[in-house]
């Protein structure tokens, strides 16, 4: 029920005004586009796409999603606000939280020279935020198969996976997220084996044992604000800077679908890396949705109605 051009009559400049302030914005923090580009993520695999990780009134409550472990280290709120601001001065109601956080992230990936695509809208917002609605989300140190199948259970495929993952060819992720990783992999105390060899001491000195978890690195090593593929072959030759990455190519089923895009003849002839990435976002978008007079519009991103 999402449809392209869904404000094309109701709210002709919505799209442009999204991404005017997402530009706006990336001028002077280019890091930003991750930020957004991940806050669209997180709201949609938890309780579909429909803005529930924006909420943050009543001021105070301790028990909203956004508060959960899960969606620690979140940015970009400011950005929506801004774009929500500018839009209730033009289409006063019109406009969903829920689709400006998907419009955002799609410029934010066009304006990290990934592709552009076309963006079904038309979500409306919910009216729940809870902070365990976010315990179930996937998590770093999972395995590939946990990984699956808490995507399956959202109707993304293994191919989503890997390509949603590789989202990771921009922005960066805190030592914290290493920690095991690097200090005690398994349980048991050393680091974890599919790290190249020659990336290991560069991270150690990156997230030195004991030191502050809050130094950030890229997550796709030296290409952290260009979406390129970068980041599948950094996967495969072991450079990939989390586990959840890491793990994309030890299993057998993903390693395919990350050497499939790696294929000299892939430019040619397929799988198309950029524009299968653009079709996993459409899907991701369409987690849970709700559409025509399920939810609300929100006046204020931060705030039910
Ligand atoms: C398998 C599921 C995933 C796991 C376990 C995962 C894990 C992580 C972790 C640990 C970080 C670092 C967070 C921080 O330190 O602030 C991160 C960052 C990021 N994630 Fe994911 N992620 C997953 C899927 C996705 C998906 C599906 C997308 C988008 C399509 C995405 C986009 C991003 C982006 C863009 C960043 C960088 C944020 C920034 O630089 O501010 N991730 N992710
Ligand atoms: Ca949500
Ligand atoms: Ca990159």
């Amino acid at each position: 029920q999402l449809q392209v051009g869904f404000y094309s009559n109701s709210c002709p400049n919505a799209e442009s005004i999204v991404s005017s302030v997402v530009r706006e914005f990336a001028q002077s923090d280019v890091t930003i586009l991750a930020a957004l580009l991940r806050l669209h993520y997180h709201d949609c695999i938890v309780q579909g796409c429909d803005g529930s990780v924006l909420i943050q009134q009543p001021a105070g409550a301790g028990n909203l999603e956004k508060s959960a472990q899960n969606h620690a280290g979140l940015r970009g709120f400011e950005v929506i606000d801004r774009a929500k601001e500018q839009l209730e001065a033009q289409c006063p109601g019109v406009v969903s939280c829920a689709d400006i956080l998907a419009l955002a992230a799609r410029d934010s990936v066009f304006l990290s020279r990934g592709p552009f695509y076309e963006l079904p809208t038309g979500r409306r917002d919910g009216r729940v935020s809870n902070v365990s609605d976010a315990d179930n989300m996937p998590e770093v140190h999972e395995s590939i198969d946990v990984l699956k199948a808490k995507f399956a259970a959202k109707g993304l495929s293994g191919n989503d996976l890997v390509l949603l993952s590789a989202a990771h060819t921009i922005g960066t992720t805190a030592c914290f997220f290493l920690e095991s990783r690097l200090y005690n992999f398994g349980g048991r105390g050393g680091s974890d084996p599919s790290i190249n060899p020659s990336f290991l001491p560069e991270l150690e000195s990156q997230c030195p044992q004991g030191g502050d978890v809050n130094v950030r690195l890229p997550l796709d090593r030296g290409s952290e604000t260009v979406f390129d593929a970068q980041i599948l072959r950094n996967i495969r030759s072991g450079f990939a800077a989390i586990e959840s990455d890491a793990q994309l190519y030890a299993d057998p089923s993903t390693r395919a679908i990350v050497d499939s895009y790696l294929d000299p003849l892939s430019p040619l002839f397929g799988p198309f890396f950029r524009s299968d990435f653009a079709d996993s976002m459409v899907r991701m978008g369409r987690i849970g949705v709700r559409t025509g007079v399920d939810g609300e519009v929100r006046r204020n991103c931060s705030a039910f109605n």
